[in-house]
Formats: structure tokens, sequence, C-alpha cells
């Protein structure tokens, strides 16, 4: 096969809650708008995926449920990669990584001597939640390393919610983040909002720079999914949420209000709630990720928000 038929694959990267399915959508109407064909290839902690719902129903999409591409599932991987190759017709493979995936482990797997033919590797993006970034003080060892590695490697860094940080706060961060990967492209946005051009551009890595560090796989993120069957008040559903900032990095989902008539979009990052309405009934499911979280107890706390109907 000649060197340009082969599909070029960026993978995204970067922590819970960073804006990665943003990213998504932005390269994906980039390739679009260049008449390319994306595929996308997502996996998600927690075994409900919200974020495909976000996809183009029209885009070719594999999904990878219950837990990290690196750790649990690399062989699924190199499968699912190859199903995509056969059954379906695209130019570009996008690949949206839990952020709580090491990115390097992905890259082994497109990279590996099977493929070497089909896909041409143009680099890992990473997003970085300046908000987060802001915070990091407070993280775990095992997630700041994380957090570094997924800098380390990346070809373009998108420092993101520039909107909730002052300028002099998102200065520093881009010279924090400039001192850890001095070759990126560093820059700072809102919505991982990007132009056609600096994707144009983009190069990975030489290999050498791409050597794996050993991520601690002690990494202690927990993910459950919590399903509603009743609705929740909302005043109470917000203490609750206030209750467990701190030890609940990242929810998302669609939570039943009782004064909504259907289920409302939620999506929560480090303290900071946002709802969308929806106009359809869509599953009651709300994907809760954290460290050193009890289950039980979220749970219990959960089901006393949650009323049936008839408990009204
Ligand atoms: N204020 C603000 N919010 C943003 C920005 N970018 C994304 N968000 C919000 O941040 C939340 C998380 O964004 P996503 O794009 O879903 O992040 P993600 O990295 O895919 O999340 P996970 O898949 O859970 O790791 C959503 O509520 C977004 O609307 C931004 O630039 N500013």
């Amino acid at each position: 096969m000649r060197e340009t038929n082969k599909k070029s694959v960026f993978l995204l990267s970067g922590f819970l809650g960073s804006g990665k399915t943003s990213l998504l959508k932005q390269v994906i109407k980039i390739q679009k708008e260049n008449g390319l064909t994306p595929a996308v290839l997502m996996n998600e902690i927690g075994s409900v995926s919200i974020d495909s719902e976000e996809v183009d129903k029209d885009l070719p999409l594999a999904e990878l449920l219950d837990g990290c591409i690196c750790c649990t599932i690399q062989d699924k991987l190199e499968s699912q990669l190859q199903n995509l190759l056969l059954n379906e017709k695209f130019d570009v493979l996008i690949i949206e990584t839990t952020g709580a995936a090491h990115p390097v482990e992905v890259v082994d797997a497109v990279m590996s001597p099977l493929f070497a033919d089909s896909f041409e590797f143009k680099g890992i993006l990473t997003v970085v939640d300046a908000w987060q970034w802001k915070k990091k003080g407070s993280f775990s060892p095992q997630i700041l390393q994380l957090l570094y590695e997924q800098v380390k490697h990346a070809s373009l860094i998108l420092v993101n919610k520039e909107d909730l940080v002052s300028e002099m706060e998102a200065g520093i961060i881009v010279g924090d983040i400039q001192s850890l990967n001095k070759k990126a492209q560093i820059l700072l946005t809102t919505h991982a909002k990007l132009s056609s051009e600096i994707l144009n551009q983009l190069s990975p890595l030489p290999k050498q720079e791409l050597i794996k560090t050993r991520v601690n796989k002690e990494l202690s993120l927990q993910a459950f999914v919590y399903t509603f069957k009743g609705s929740v008040n909302q005043v109470q559903f917000e203490d609750w949420m206030r209750s467990i900032e701190g030890e609940v990095y990242r929810m998302k989902g669609y939570v039943p209000f009782t004064s909504e008539k259907y289920p409302m979009l939620f999506q929560y990052s480090f303290g900071m709630p946002v709802y969308l309405p929806e106009d359809m009934n869509m599953p009651k499911n709300l994907v809760i990720i954290g460290e050193g979280l009890s289950k039980n107890k979220i749970f219990s706390d959960l089901d006393k928000l949650d009323v049936r109907k008839e408990e009204e």
C-alpha cells in the first residue's frame, strides 16, 4: 500500500473532564470540512457510555467499555482496530482515550506491525483543564504522574477552559506545561476550539521521545454507574453534590429532576456542574468517578434522594 493510502490516526488524551469530547467534536468537524471521513474509537471508565451519544450517528464508531484501553483491554483494542479496517470506510481515525489512560500504551497498539501499512500516526493531542491544573496540588501522586505523562508525550497541548482562569493564571499554567514538554505546541482554548491549519501541521514526536514511563498501576480511580429509579429534587441533589466535592472528580449522565419533563444531561468536573435540558427520554444513568470513594455510601445517599412516583 502506498504511504498516501494510510489512514491518519490522532490520539486524544487528557485527564477526566478536561475537554476531550469537546476536542473530538472539533477534530471531527475539521476532518469533514476537509472532505475526509473520520472514524472514532472511544473508551470510557464505567460500563455505560455517555459520550458516544454526542458523536454523529453516521460516523463509524467503535467503543471499548469498562476500563482503560491501556491496562485491561489491549488485545481488544487491536481487534477493534482490525474490525474498523475490515468493515468501515474512513480516512482518519480519532481515538479518544479515557481520562485515566496512559497515551503511550495506546500508541503502541496503533503502531503495532499489524497496522504498519494501514495507519499513519499523527500525534497525541492532550487537553489540560486549566481549572483542574490550578487545583492539582490536591491530587494523589499517581494522578499527578498521569497528568504529567499525558503532557510530556503530546505533540499539541490545549490548555482548555481558558474562560475559568485569569490571564495571569493562564500564563503561569502555559509556563508550567512548556517546562514539562519543550517540543509541543501549546494553545489556550475554550471548548477545545482549534483550527484546521494547526491540525494539518501536526507531526508526532520522534519515536525515542515516546518512551513509556511506568505509570503506577495503583491508580486508585473508581467508577460506578448509578441508575435512578424515580426522580430527584434538584436542590437536594445539589446539596449532595457539594457534600462529595473533593472525592468525586467527575460525573456525567442523565439526572431525572422532579421539575423537568425529561432527565437532564448532567456534567460535573472537579466541583463544577453543567446541566443541559434534553428533549427526549434518556436512560437515567449517572457515571461517578473519583478516588477513595465509598460506593455503598454514595448509592445509599442517592437512593434517599431518588423518589419513586408513588412515594412523592
Ligand atoms: N467553562 C468551560 N467548560 C468547558 C470547556 N470545555 C469543556 N467544558 C465543559 O467541561 C465538561 C467536560 O467536557 P468534556 O469534553 O466532556 O470532557 P472529557 O475530557 O471528554 O470528559 P471525560 O470523558 O469524562 O474524561 C463539559 O461540561 C463541557 O461542557 C471550556 O473551555 N470552558
